[in-house]
């Protein structure tokens, strides 16, 4: 496609600013809560990831598109973001086993992208401004009617997306023979996840967002996991109850991410909307537990309240996140639950969590000692 032929498009931001640039997706107009991703790899990863139902992408990283894409490097079926912002895109890519070029993937999956934006700019003020809700238009000459559009868009405060990206039907992954059973309720779980359970021998039943305990439990499963998921995780109040019932069995529970803010609600501890999130793949976390760091790859914009979880007598805090000292992991005192706001899974990216899953596994297995002997 040539440079010059390129459409105009905006970014129209709830409080009026606008950034303008190029087409790089099919026409149209997208909304939801922009955000920004500072990772330097993993467009593919960050556009499939579920969590991010219902939001822009502003793409900190200068270049998107140079490594085309790769059928495997997927975290859902599909792409989950609602529009894309970035700098420079790749209209050309190099890499050895890429599958195509990532305009023909937007335009399959029907994505509105801008490229040309400043970027550096656009993450400064979002940075600065917190959180909000945009807009982004191929049709650039109905500003008015671009701004009635935004008007009507809901805050990410508040919103139930889980039911969204969940899976409509329960489904397995794994080898049935495999000496671990684990039901995983997907509040928009991502395939990593699942690589990651199934890589250290479990055989996991997966469960739309409103399944209840007990038919979680008629997998017999010997652990359970609550996912990540987008929106926020207040109106979740089926995932809680599941969380409350494996809590009050004292089974193994594993959350990541919206499933650890689920866990945290189920302990009666609050979540809160953050000025801005955490999205990136360098993110440092203290382990408490270990006095070790960890580089985390992390992608929230709600988190769990510090002042409730210290004054909660049943959980203790795992780790910290060092750039803000938000809560980054808890578990619950006697109990085999627990739960990290960040992404142990995360690929491409940060590998330094991964024993997160051991310690699940580890859990799992003294806990089926127990109930044997
Ligand atoms: N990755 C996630 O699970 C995100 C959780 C939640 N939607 C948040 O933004 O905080």
């Amino acid at each position: 496609m040539k440079y010059q032929t390129r459409k105009k498009a905006l970014v129209l931001l709830a409080d009026g600013t606008i950034f303008y640039g190029k087409s790089v997706g099919i026409e149209g107009t997208a909304t939801g809560e922009i955000c920004f991703n500072t990772g330097m790899t993993g467009y593919q990863e960050i556009f499939t990831d579920p969590s991010y139902f219902g939001q822009i992408m502003v793409m900190a990283n200068a270049h998107i598109g140079n490594y085309g894409v790769n059928n495997e490097e997927v975290e859902s079926d599909g792409i989950k973001i609602s529009g894309l912002i970035c700098r420079n895109f790749s209209f050309t890519h190099s890499r050895v086993d890429s599958d195509g070029n990532l305009k023909d993937w937007f335009t399959k999956h029907n994505l509105v992208g801008i490229s040309d934006v400043d970027t550096r700019a656009l993450v400064a003020y979002i940075r600065d401004n917190g959180a909000m809700n945009a807009i982004i238009s191929t049709d650039v000459d109905n500003i008015d009617t671009l701004k009635k559009q935004l008007a009507e868009v809901p805050s990410m405060e508040g919103l139930e997306l889980a039911s969204k990206v969940s899976t409509k039907e329960p489904y397995f992954v794994g080898d049935e023979n495999a000496e671990i059973k684990i039901s995983a309720l997907d509040i928009g779980i991502k395939k990593n996840i699942l690589r990651n359970l199934v890589k250290r021998g479990a055989y996991v039943k997966v469960y739309p967002y409103n399944s209840s305990f007990e038919e979680l439990a008629f997998f017999n499963p010997d652990g359970y996991f609550i996912s990540n998921g987008p929106g926020d995780p207040e109106p979740l109040k089926d995932a809680q109850e599941v969380a409350k019932e494996i809590i009050k069995r004292n089974l193994p529970l594993f959350g990541i991410c919206l499933g650890h803010q689920v866990i945290a609600l189920a302990n009666g501890i609050s979540t809160y909307k953050m000025h801005n999130g955490h999205r990136g793949i360098n993110h440092p976390v203290k382990n408490l537990l270990t006095g070790k760091g960890e580089i985390t790859s992390q992608n929230h914009g709600f988190a769990i309240n510090r002042e409730d979880t210290e004054a909660n007598p049943d959980v203790e805090i795992t780790h910290v996140h060092l750039n803000d000292h938000t809560v980054a992991g808890i578990r619950m005192k006697g109990k085999s639950v627990f739960s990290v706001q960040y992404h142990p899974e995360a690929s491409p990216g940060p590998h330094d969590s991964e024993y997160l899953f051991d310690e699940f596994i580890k859990n799992i297995q003294n806990n089926k000692k127990v109930s044997v002997s």
